[in-house]
């Protein structure tokens, strides 16, 4: 008897974001570098006669549990392409911090996807998945595929990127989330507003992260991500002065790099090694400049049945 099929899936970080102009549609052009990391939801789909979310882990009360939730979205996506009925429970174990630019609802998006497909027998490929995620997120697709990968398009267009060994992060976790929609719109105000905001050139990957990257030298790494950066950080740290606090106390405790994540308001610290994550992780939490402080590694796979 199938009793339900669990999928495990990563956070995100971003080590470029390069935000190009807004487009007509209101989303932007992007060169972001995607990088999966040692966060991870659960997502376990049971049958059920009726479509239903529950939510557990820190910050569950602030996840819809409505048609609104991203994960229930796929799920009724999928079930709409194939003539099946939307019938599943869906139980989302949360660790991605929610609303904290780390991508937990994609996460979940995609999670569900996996995990209905095989529950349901759907039978979906890898590119029908891909392309469900697309129509579900910009970052859904990048949550399925895991590992390193640039995103164009609006980040859902993905090319894998080799990365060579492993890199090691400390996530500072924030008290309250910031809204992806208000970032976007805070960095089109801080360029100028329209139509300043459209004349923004091409977004496009440094080179020099790229290689740092394949070359698995996180001394180099820090340099690119100090170097390009993520577009979206003044308009985090605009909306959230206080998390200049935060980047400070990562980098004065000798963190390689810092950087927002995404949208924010999690900071992401790049370091050398396991030992100088968990000090950094000990001393951020001690700094009072953050909730919590995770240390982590990365590349690690995208959703997948456990
Ligand atoms: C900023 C990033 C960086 O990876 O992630 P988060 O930090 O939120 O996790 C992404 O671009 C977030 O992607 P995602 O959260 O999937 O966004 P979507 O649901 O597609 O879009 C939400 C809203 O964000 C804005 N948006 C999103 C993507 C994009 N390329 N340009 C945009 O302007 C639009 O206002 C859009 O209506
Ligand atoms: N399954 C889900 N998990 C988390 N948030 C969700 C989910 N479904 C919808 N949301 C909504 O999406 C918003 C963004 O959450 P999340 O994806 O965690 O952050 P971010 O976009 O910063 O990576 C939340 O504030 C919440 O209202």
């Amino acid at each position: 008897m199938t009793t339900g099929v669990t999928v495990s899936v990563p956070a995100k970080v971003n080590v470029q974001l390069a935000v190009g102009p807004l487009r007509p549609d209101g989303f932007h052009d992007l060169a972001n570098v995607f990088f999966a990391v040692g966060l991870h939801d659960r997502v376990t789909a049971a049958p059920a006669e009726t479509l239903r979310i529950t939510c557990s882990g820190p910050g569950a009360e602030l996840v819809p549990l409505d048609e609104g939730n991203l994960a229930a979205r796929a799920a009724a996506l999928l079930a709409a392409r194939h003539g099946h009925p939307p019938a599943v429970h869906l139980h989302i174990d949360k660790d991605i911090p929610v609303a904290g630019g780390m991508a937990g609802g994609s996460a979940d998006a995609a999670g569900a996807l996996l995990a209905c497909d095989a529950l349901w027998g759907t039978g979906a490929d890898r590119e029908e998945l891909l392309g469900l995620a697309a129509e579900l997120g910009s970052d859904v697709p990048f949550s399925l595929l895991g590992g390193a990968a640039l995103g164009r398009g609006r980040g859902e267009r993905l090319t894998p990127l080799p990365v060579a060994g492993r890199f090691h992060w400390v996530f500072a976790l924030a008290d309250g989330g910031l809204s992806t929609p208000e970032v976007y719109r805070e960095c089109d105000r801080l360029r100028g507003g329209e139509p300043a905001a459209s004349r923004v050139p091409e977004p496009a990957p440094a080179p020099a992260l790229l290689a740092a990257l394949a070359g698995g030298d996180p001394a180099a790494l820090a340099a690119a991500i100090a170097a390009s950066g993520n577009d979206l950080q003044p308009a985090a740290l605009s909306l959230r002065p206080a998390l200049r606090r935060t980047l400070d106390a990562g980098l004065a405790a000798g963190a390689l790099a810092g950087i927002v994540s995404g949208s924010g308001p999690t900071c992401a610290f790049l370091v050398k090694d396991t030992a100088a994550g968990h000090t950094l992780a000990q001393v951020l939490e001690a700094s009072g400049t953050c909730r919590a402080a995770r240390a982590t590694t990365g590349p690690a796979p995208g959703a997948h049945i456990v």
